[in-house]
């Protein structure tokens, strides 16, 4: 802390200084003590710092400091606006902003897809100088609400910019961006990685008609030794398809015997429901995150873990961006990240702010996908093998199969989540380290608990013949109907009044072992 400039020194008023203390914030963090003097001035930027790292304020504060300023009124309409690329950090970044706006006379308000759409018309004729948006719901708003006043629009910032261009939000933006005054706006960029999706909405941003500006680049963490943050210690198992539910299982089991506040990625919604519904069954109790759900839904979750001590989400990537949850342990990515820069923002859900100074990450890999690796390498991020026991483990993968044959539902749930195993994988970025076509398709079923590997077909792609296929000449495997037997005792209850004599015992000592060496490089296989 004593090498951190207090707020206090900051040229703004004296009110939000006041504010900024009461609320805890004494000290600057780097990218705040570099970044913001600059968009005091009204610099244009691109803001490139590590997750965790204090990104929203460094936005905020110029942003209240431009609002007091101004002098603006409601009735003015929205000078600043700040647009978030998920619900859950557009909420995130409103919960901080109102703190700051406790004591002033502008008015802060956030508009998000998922939740009545009339108050928020409401709301904005009323006039919100500032206003927090997502993508989907903002164009909406500009497009049909009639009392939405943006004409004095002043400041623009686009949180987790490169996500802001994700697959259907590209459009989106490139209408917001035409309908928004460019003329005397100020624009600011942010993210914790640098990707081509950031250049190109910085292009978008700032090189489009009648704005012929380069932006001022702030990095922050660009000598950094490594990628992501300091106290993060990080690893990865090598795991064959066939065992990957097996370790989870054993893991989690750990880690909830422990009180490990953890958060898993998975690649799809099939996968979160289906896990989230098996785990559940199974009594290791488990919560789940993902953007098929309704947004009270999503907000009841997101809330609770906040909240909680040792609380286990299972996530899609809508949890990966932005989202500050106090005081995670682990990171598990069961499924592979689409490309390092996803590694980077899902392992930045721990580790945060000042205090955040330790945290865990694991990463499955298939002992095919080790080339990844390299690509994290590349990328400045250390990790190290961690050895997973295996003993114990082969029990349960017949019990997770009969109970998948009895269970309709179950067994519906993981061929779908099999199916979006399958496709996600077929659409990964690093097609050369994530081959869909090599995949043993018998052990990416046994991952599910399927016996039999359901039919997928993948437009233009052949997958692996399993050997059922081999016998009858045919390159997918059929689905056999299962059907669902007579509801038995749960042979995984791990507690109170379901568990059975039965229960196996996934033994303790499956927790990953570091191996204690660093990586070494294996080169695909
Ligand atoms: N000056 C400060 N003093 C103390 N804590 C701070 C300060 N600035 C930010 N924090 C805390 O640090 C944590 C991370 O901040 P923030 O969410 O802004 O990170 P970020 O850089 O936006 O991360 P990501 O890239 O993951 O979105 C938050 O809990 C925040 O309250």
């Amino acid at each position: 802390m004593t090498d951190l400039q207090p707020i206090k020194e900051l040229s703004i008023h004296k009110k939000v200084i006041d504010i900024l203390q009461k609320n805890k914030f004494t000290h600057l963090l780097p990218v705040q003590q570099k970044a913001i003097p600059e968009l005091l001035k009204g610099k244009d930027a691109v803001i490139s710092a590590k997750t965790g790292s204090g990104k929203t304020l460094t936005f905020l504060i110029p942003a209240i400091e431009l609002l007091i300023s101004s002098k603006m009124k409601p009735r003015n309409g929205t000078a600043v606006l700040i647009i978030a690329p998920v619900r859950e950090l557009a909420q995130q970044i409103y919960d901080v902003a109102k703190l700051l706006f406790e004591e002033i006379s502008q008015t802060v308000g956030v508009v998000i897809g998922g939740v009545g759409r009339n108050k928020e018309e409401e709301r904005l004729s009323a006039g919100l100088n500032l206003l927090i948006a997502t993508p989907g719901r903002l164009l909406d708003h500009l497009q049909t609400s009639e009392g939405f006043v943006y004409k004095y629009l002043s400041m623009l910032v686009i949180d987790e910019a490169d996500r802001c261009l994700d697959a259907g939000f590209e459009k989106t933006m490139a209408l917001i961006l035409k309908k928004l005054p460019s003329a005397y706006r100020q624009t600011i960029l942010t993210s914790a990685t640098i990707t081509p999706k950031v250049n190109a909405l910085a292009d978008l941003c700032f090189h489009s008609e009648g704005r012929k500006k380069d932006p001022l680049y702030i990095g922050i963490d660009d000598e950094a030794d490594y990628a992501t943050a300091e106290g993060l210690e990080q690893g990865y198992v090598e795991c064959p398809s066939g065992e990957r539910f097996l370790m989870l299982f054993s893991f989690l089991k750990l880690l909830k015997k422990k009180n490990k506040k953890t958060i898993v990625f998975m690649s799809s919604v099939n996968a979160v429901k289906f896990f989230h519904d098996l785990l559940n069954y199974i009594s290791l109790e488990v919560l789940a995150l993902h953007g098929k759900m309704s947004q009270p839904a999503r907000n009841a979750v997101f809330k609770r873990f906040r909240k909680s001590e040792g609380d286990i989400l299972l996530a899609t990537d809508v949890a990966a961006r932005g989202l500050d949850i106090p005081a995670v342990d682990w990171i598990v990515q069961f499924d592979p990240p689409s490309d390092v820069s996803d590694y980077i923002h899902r392992v930045g859900r721990t580790c945060r702010g000042i205090d955040g100074k330790k945290g865990r990450a694991l990463l499955f890999l298939l002992p095919s996908e080790d080339g990844f690796l390299k690509l994290m390498k590349k990328r400045k991020i250390p990790t190290v093998e961690y050895d997973m026991p295996r003993n114990a483990l082969s029990a349960v993968q017949k019990r997770l199969e009969s109970l998948l044959c009895e269970h309709q539902s179950l067994n519906k749930s993981a061929r779908e989540a099999f199916k979006s195993y399958l496709l996600s994988y077929a659409s990964h970025t690093h097609k050369s380290v994530f081959a869909v076509a090599d995949l043993d398709l018998e052990g990416v079923a046994r991952g599910f608990g399927l016996s039999i590997v359901p039919r997928v077909s993948l437009p233009g792609i052949t997958l692996q013949k399993t050997k059922k296929d081999k016998k009858k000449g045919r390159s997918y495997a059929s689905s056999a109907a299962i059907s669902e037997g007579e509801k038995k005792e749960n042979p995984f209850d791990l507690g109170g009044k379901r568990r059975s004599s039965e229960t196996p015992t996934a033994s303790t000592s499956s927790a990953p072992i570091k191996k204690g060496r660093k990586r070494r490089s294996k080169g695909k296989k």
